[in-house]
């Protein structure tokens, strides 16, 4: 727990709430990995679970708070409806944990009382105060929520608060549980409370939100200038329905604005030390570990951890990050646990971006050079989502090496299908401008005529990769076929596209021969030279 009274507690929802998200049910062992990265992480509470839940969710709570829940660790707690048998269950389940919370609630709103609970405020008041005091004879660290606070007579929730307080509770948890307020309603609520709960000042006050209509980050910043000191948050924001506010999200904001935050902690406006006890380092292999053990996937544009968001793809900002990252970046990839923000190349770059790439994949170009790799680029980037390294590289070395056109195919002819043996006709014009017609069978087309093309250009290599791969959608997609050939220790990549994969994979054969070929032109040793084969 923070020992500054001007620090945010963080307390992590990811195994209670979080997991209440459809299809993201944990067995007790992930569970634990789960506690454990968190309790590296350095959230301040873990709510390992519901213990009544389920015999599971009861193990697991057991086994986080006897694994996780040391002298030194972070507070293990469970979650308890208003009832005893609930929170005898979360007691016992709790006990080898050093420091134990009992979380238990109960709701205050009207709809809720009247169709879901079918009881009056009176009895809420009674049951609040009952069962609060009841889990305080099991831990002296109790948390009490008022379900549906947001949507409560605020009159009604003061006095509900003020009860709890009065017999132990000593985190009042305010949520929004269905996502409803706004950021400023959310801000004023908690305000309200801190003005009309006498006994508040005994209680931290905490806050539980639901992303319903994308808004609880912002409701929590607005909560912490107005007085909230818990913030209940999930790993990538998993949670009931559209989830919980992400805890990476709220931890980075925080961190990053923390000047505009300290006057509303009471700290000096330029005070550096951090608002929340996270090793923000931490923050990515924690979201990692948790998409990968739930299931859920994290959204390639969300804040903090998607796979885009210390991306760039656009020139001007690719360009701007290249002179000073600050230009682009409001944090440091590093901040969160990357090794580094990435430049992803593709149609919307510039020349700095390309220059810098090959430059890190070792080719130094000229202007003249690159500027012409650079069209070539571009003209590929037009038809392919992404240019990846393999094309830069092949777009460079054509450059690099002058790779004249040794051979250059002039027509491909197939014959195939399921009673036919595949067929293949090839016309090739060679170095010396002579005309090369062959023709091969094969198991398939491609292999057809590859052999085709290997009767006229007899340059011996093995085949090491072949792959195709659609650029657009629809019938009329424009296939891309890369090879790569071995020869020695050397590679040679081909690449092509054509709306016909097999012209495609014929040119990109060539592509990849004539580099090939060249190479062993220009060879100096004795024994490559007697490896150029003569063509016929
Ligand atoms: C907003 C939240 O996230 S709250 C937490 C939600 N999480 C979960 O519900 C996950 C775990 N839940 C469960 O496993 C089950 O619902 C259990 C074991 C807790 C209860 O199961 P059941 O006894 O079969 O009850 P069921 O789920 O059908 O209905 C809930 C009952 O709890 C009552 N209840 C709901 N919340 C509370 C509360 N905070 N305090 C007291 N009673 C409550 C409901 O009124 C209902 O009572 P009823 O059966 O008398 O009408
Ligand atoms: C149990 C409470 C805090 C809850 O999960 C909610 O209201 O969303």
């Amino acid at each position: 727990m923070p020992s500054q009274p001007d620090q945010i507690i963080i307390f992590d929802t990811t195994l209670r709430d979080g997991e209440q998200c459809p299809g993201a049910t944990l067995n007790v062992d992930e569970k634990l990995a789960i506690a454990r990265q968190l309790a590296r992480l350095g959230v301040d509470v873990i709510e390992a679970g519901f213990a009544y839940a389920s015999p599971g969710d009861f193990e697991a709570v057991q086994r986080i708070a006897k694994a996780v829940g040391t002298e030194d660790g972070p507070i293990i707690c469970s979650l308890a409806r208003a009832i005893s048998a609930d929170i005898k269950a979360a007691a016992e389940a709790l006990k080898p944990a050093a420091h134990a919370r009992i979380h238990t609630f109960i709701s205050t709103s009207d709809i809720h009382l009247e169709y879901q609970l079918k009881k009056t405020r009176s009895e809420v008041l009674a049951i609040a105060e009952e069962m609060v005091a009841y889990a305080k004879s099991f831990v002296t660290d109790v948390e009490f929520s008022p379900m549906d606070a947001a949507r409560s007579d605020p009159g009604f929730l003061y006095q509900v608060l003020e009860r709890a307080i009065a017999v132990g509770a000593t985190t009042i948890n305010i949520p929004d549980t269905v996502g409803y307020l706004t950021p400023s309603e959310f801000g004023d609520m908690i305000r309200g409370i801190k003005e009309n709960v006498p006994n508040v000042d005994q209680a931290i006050i905490s806050v539980h939100g639901h992303n319903d209509l994308g808004l609880a980050v912002a409701c929590f910043l607005e909560a912490v200038k107005n007085g909230a000191r818990q913030l209940e948050c999930t790993i990538n924001g998993i949670g009931e329905r559209a989830g919980n506010a992400a805890l990476e999200e709220l931890v980075m904001a925080l961190h990053v604005r923390r000047q505009y935050f300290n006057p509303f902690l009471g700290r000096p406006v330029e005070s550096d030390t951090p608002l929340t006890r996270i090793n923000t380092q931490e923050i990515y292999k924690t979201s990692r570990l948790v998409s990968n053990l739930t299931g859920m996937l994290v959204q390639p544009n969300k804040a903090i951890v998607g796979a885009n968001a210390f991306a760039h793809e656009s020139g001007i900002h690719q360009d701007g990050m290249l002179k000073n990252k600050h230009t682009y970046e409001i944090m440091d990839a590093q901040s969160i646990g990357l090794t580094s923000n990435q430049i992803i190349l593709g149609k919307h770059s510039g020349r700095n971006a390309f220059r810098t790439r090959l430059k890190e994949l070792g080719f130094e170009l000229g202007d003249n050079e690159l500027n012409k790799a650079f069209i070539r680029f571009k003209d590929l980037a037009d038809k392919k989502k992404e240019v990846t390294d393999w094309d830069l590289e092949s777009i460079a070395n054509d450059e690099v090496q002058q790779v004249p056109e040794l051979f250059r195919l002039e027509m491909v002819q197939v014959s195939c299908g399921d009673r036919a043996y595949p067929t293949a006709t090839i016309r090739l014009r060679n170095p010396q401008g002579e005309e090369l017609t062959d023709a091969a069978t094969g198991t398939g087309p491609v292999d057809a005529v590859y052999k085709a093309i290997n009767r006229v250009v007899n340059v011996p290599n093995q085949l090491i990769e072949f792959s195709v791969q659609s650029v657009t959608a629809g019938i009329d997609a424009i296939g891309e076929v890369t090879i790569r050939l071995k020869y020695g220790d050397r590679i040679f990549s081909g690449h092509a596209g054509n709306t016909d994969i097999i012209v495609a994979s014929a040119q990109a054969y060539v592509n990849a021969l004539n580099r090939l070929y060249a190479a062993l032109q220009s060879a100096s040793s004795e024994q490559m030279a007697e490896e150029i084969v003569e063509t016929r």
